[in-house]
């Protein structure tokens, strides 16, 4: 059973003028997270992302559909019942919503308290998640008084402090700079691991879903257009909106306008090879093409890594006879994507 279930998940808000149509932030959107993911859900800005999230935290109710968590419907809970289930739900922002006029050790302490945990209990959870961040010799400094990834790493602690299984992280690294980002995920990554909390990650930054998380969905416009795990969206995305996401992380496939100038500056026909694992290696395609006494250089592209996956296209030169060129890409054809814009179809 998933942990975190979503069946035809529907949220409306009113009309923002009298007799407008109500506006669709989340549309009839499934989702099934299990116990452990570290889920991504990516968008553009109004695509629905924070939306969504509210409606797993129980801060607003769903319009229609149902939200399972552990298979109980929180649709239907009593607020005191919710206020329960949010207790196994930690939260961090984009802006660290830290209290300022509380110390490092106050901020969190805060949900222990709310918790009405003993205060013997409180000092010594607090030690352990400031050991955890790193942050034990900064433990009676303000918000301040820190960095950005600092401020983050409070925030972490807080939201972990009462133990919870689930973390939703709303654009938490949106404000860092991309060194600091990377302190974030790994530490995002340790919370996975060595506690077993599974993660909601929301973002509209590509590289955050390719660094830390293992499926994502893309939301367009309210509803979830693509998902699965992050290897596959990545490496064969099957929708626009996936493309355009993934364009600003990978160089794929060289665009007509990209593939105009490579014709001006190359002579030959211009190839694109497609990797993906399990197909066949670069390293083939190349002997390939020696044996066959066609000439190549690589003008375009690139291969990326998903937790050891390696996936990408590869933008080639060929020059040499028609002839040995075609019998060339017929046999690496047999067992790798070969494109060739133009003369298939393409651009
Ligand atoms: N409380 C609300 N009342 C009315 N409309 C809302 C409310 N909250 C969100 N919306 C609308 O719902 C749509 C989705 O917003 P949401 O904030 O969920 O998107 P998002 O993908 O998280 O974008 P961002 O990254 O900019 O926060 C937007 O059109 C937004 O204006």
């Amino acid at each position: 059973m998933a942990l975190i279930t979503l069946e035809n998940v529907t949220k409306r808000y009113p009309a923002p003028t009298r007799g407008g149509v109500p506006l669709v932030a989340v549309d009839d959107v499934s989702l099934e997270i299990e116990q452990g993911d570290v889920y991504g859900i990516i968008g553009y800005s109004g695509a629905g992302k924070s939306t969504l999230v509210r409606l797993v935290n129980a801060l607003e109710p769903a319009s229609t559909g149902r939200i399972l968590i552990d298979g109980r419907d929180i649709t239907a809970l009593p607020e005191r019942e919710l206020r329960k289930l949010r207790l196994g739900i930690g939260m961090i922002f984009q802006q660290f919503n830290l209290f300022s006029s509380r110390t490092v050790r106050g901020n969190i302490a805060y949900p222990l308290r709310v918790a009405r945990r003993p205060a013997r209990e409180i000092g010594s959870r607090v030690d352990d998640l400031l050991s955890f961040v790193g942050l034990t010799d900064k433990a009676d400094a303000y918000p301040e008084q820190l960095s950005g990834g600092q401020k983050q790493r409070v925030g972490i602690a807080r939201a972990l402090a009462t133990g919870p299984r689930i973390l939703l992280a709303d654009e938490a690294t949106s404000a860092l700079d991309p060194d600091t980002t990377q302190e974030v995920l790994a530490l995002l990554r340790r919370v996975n691991e060595e506690f077993g909390v599974t993660i909601l990650v929301i973002t509209h930054e590509m590289d955050v879903i390719q660094s830390l998380a293992t499926k994502v969905a893309v939301m367009d416009r309210g509803r979830v257009v693509e998902h699965g795990d992050v290897f596959d969206v990545f490496s064969r995305p099957r929708e626009d909106a996936s493309e355009r996401f993934v364009s600003t992380v990978v160089r794929g496939v060289p665009s007509p306008v990209e593939l105009a100038a490579l014709r001006e500056r190359h002579p030959g026909r211009i190839v694109t090879f497609s990797f993906r694992d399990g197909t066949r290696s670069q390293a083939s395609v190349f002997v390939t093409l020696a044996e066959s006494g066609v000439g190549f250089e690589l003008v375009y592209g690139g291969i990326n890594d998903i937790r050891g996956r390696a996936f990408g296209h590869l933008t080639l030169a060929l020059t040499g006879p028609d002839a040995s060129i075609d019998a060339a890409l017929d046999r690496i054809r047999e067992s790798t994507d070969v494109t060739e814009p133009g003369r298939d179809g393409g651009a």
